[in-house]
């Protein structure tokens, strides 16, 4: 991105803080400043504004005291340029090798972290509704590409926010289009005093590869790339804002809170767009109140897909952090484990067919096979059972039992209740959740190995295939 005249991007700036409505007569922000040239060039443009219309502005410094002397130095920097243009300043020493030390935790992570605390903290002493931070567009351009590498759905590619509100708190972004190149520029044309981070190379090492070795060789392909980034982010972000809003209008139309949870139906959540779906998704596991770790697209996906696929319909996903996906038939459930509330509990529930053999799960091993032609079954033999192939609707499931399971024994008119079976069976009570039962597509129960088989898919002589299905059950289970 080529420098433009100092005059043409500060007018911009400040025609957007305006707008923005951050600049206005008497107002006060925070403004973090590390002492670098970015946010230097930004606490100079700052008090530009403020000479123009009354501003109050509150330097905020946070020590991490990562590098000794050279940490301090910085600190001092930051305090007397505050102090020289007649400006409030806030610091604090956040020790952060000690505390790395003692927490384990990632040392960009953590230090962000404890440094947004600080400026909320310093925000709310002085009652200060906006914080204005030196991010860049050689930050944005570097964020987007290390999502990118790093693998991001669509919502990842809109980078750094110009402005979003945080705990309450606005961060504003005034730079964001702003190259480092013309902060440089600016710094230099105004002496403007600033510190080099000796240690920028190994605390952000992925950061710094993409910013020395990878956008240089891009911008071999492509001059301007970190400025097609840029816009890229800007577009992404209005896309992503718009798909937020419709996410949130869906949520509201179609989402249930239930305990802790979420329930939804089927039909409807089949109904949205697939964007749509993972948007809800997301924002359904963002409701948590516990901090939740974000689960990739993949898993996304998987979630979707168990929501609205038509078989099986009882499915059960652990979702990490205690939350879990229930499908029962037409309705799912997203939410805590514990306040699931279910009036029932899956133990399993798996899709079974021609030629498949399933081991384990059930609590046995189910094979089936396809015959041509009538075979006459062995009705001795409680472990098989024969249908008419061309009557069923494949796949089958191979699940537990559920409350209100009827089913059509053979041989009776009518139903009865799989709960009644299994009394005059004599199955003992602990036992019946683990008792395998077949259905086929349509939800009809076909056969309980070694109960009863249905009266449903008879074998005649009429029957073209036949499929048996042979059960074994698994003693170890
Ligand atoms: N030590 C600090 N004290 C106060 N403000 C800081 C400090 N470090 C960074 N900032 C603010 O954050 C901006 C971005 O800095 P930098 O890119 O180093 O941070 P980052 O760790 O990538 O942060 P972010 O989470 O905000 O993206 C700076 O321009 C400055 O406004």
């Amino acid at each position: 991105m080529g420098v433009r005249p100092q005059t043409d991007w500060t007018d911009e700036v400040m025609a957007r803080a305006r707008e923005d409505g951050w600049w206005r007569k008497g107002g006060s922000v925070v403004a973090a400043v590390s002492g670098g040239p970015d946010s230097m060039a930004l606490l100079s443009l700052l008090k530009t504004m403020s000479e123009a219309m009354p501003l109050t502005i509150i330097v905020a410094h946070a020590n991490h005291q990562f590098r000794g002397a050279e940490s301090d130095a910085e600190a001092e920097l930051v305090a007397r340029v505050a102090q020289e243009w007649g400006m409030i300043f806030e610091s604090i020493e956040l020790g952060m090798p000690d505390y790395l030390e003692e927490s384990g935790e990632n040392l960009q992570s953590a230090s962000r972290e404890r440094r947004y605390a600080f400026l909320e903290e310093i925000a709310r002493k002085h009652g200060c509704d906006f914080l204005v931070t030196g991010h860049h567009a050689d930050d944005q351009a570097e964020t987007v590409l290390m999502r990118m590498i790093r693998g991001t759905a669509v919502s990842g590619l809109a980078g750094i926010y110009p402005r979003r509100i945080v705990h309450g708190l606005e961060r504003i972004r005034p730079l964001l289009r702003i190259t480092k190149c013309e902060l440089l520029e600016y710094c230099k044309r105004n002496g403007v005093p600033y510190a080099v981070d000796s240690s920028n190379a190994d605390r952000h090492y992925f950061r710094n590869a993409v910013r020395h070795d990878l956008i240089p060789e891009l911008e071999r392909y492509n001059p301007r790339f970190k400025e097609s980034l840029v816009r890229l982010a800007e577009s992404a972000q209005a896309d992503d804002d718009y798909m937020e809003h419709r996410a949130m209008e869906a949520f509201r139309e179609g989402v249930r809170p239930s305990g802790q949870g979420f329930r939804l139906e089927r039909r409807w959540f089949r109904g949205l767009h697939v964007a749509l779906q993972r948007r809800l998704i997301k924002l359904i596991l963002n409701c948590s109140s516990t901090p939740r770790q974000m689960l990739d697209f993949l898993r996304m996906e998987e979630i979707a897909k168990a929501m609205t696929q038509p078989l099986p319909t009882t499915i059960r996903l652990d979702l990490g952090d205690g939350w879990v996906l229930r499908r029962e038939y037409e309705e799912s459930y997203i939410g805590p484990e514990q306040s699931a509330s279910m009036p029932f509990h899956f133990a399993y529930a798996v899709t079974l067919d021609v030629d498949e053999l399933l081991i384990g799960e059930t609590g046995g091993r189910f094979e089936l096979r396809l015959h041509q032609g009538s075979v006459p079954g062995s009705t001795s033999n409680p472990n098989e059972a024969l249908f008419d192939y061309g009557e069923l609707a494949m796949p089958l499931t191979v699940r537990n039992r559920l409350p209100g399971d009827l089913m059509q024994p053979y041989g009776l008119n009518g139903t009865k209740k799989v709960q009644d079976m299994f009394v005059d069976a004599k199955v003992p009570r602990a036992l019946r959740d683990f008792v395998p039962i077949v259905t086929d597509r349509d939800g009809r129960i076909l056969w309980i190995p070694g109960l009863r088989r249905s009266g449903h898919a008879l074998v005649t002589a009429a029957t073209a295939f036949t499929l048996r299905i042979a059960y074994a059950e698994d003693r170890k289970q």
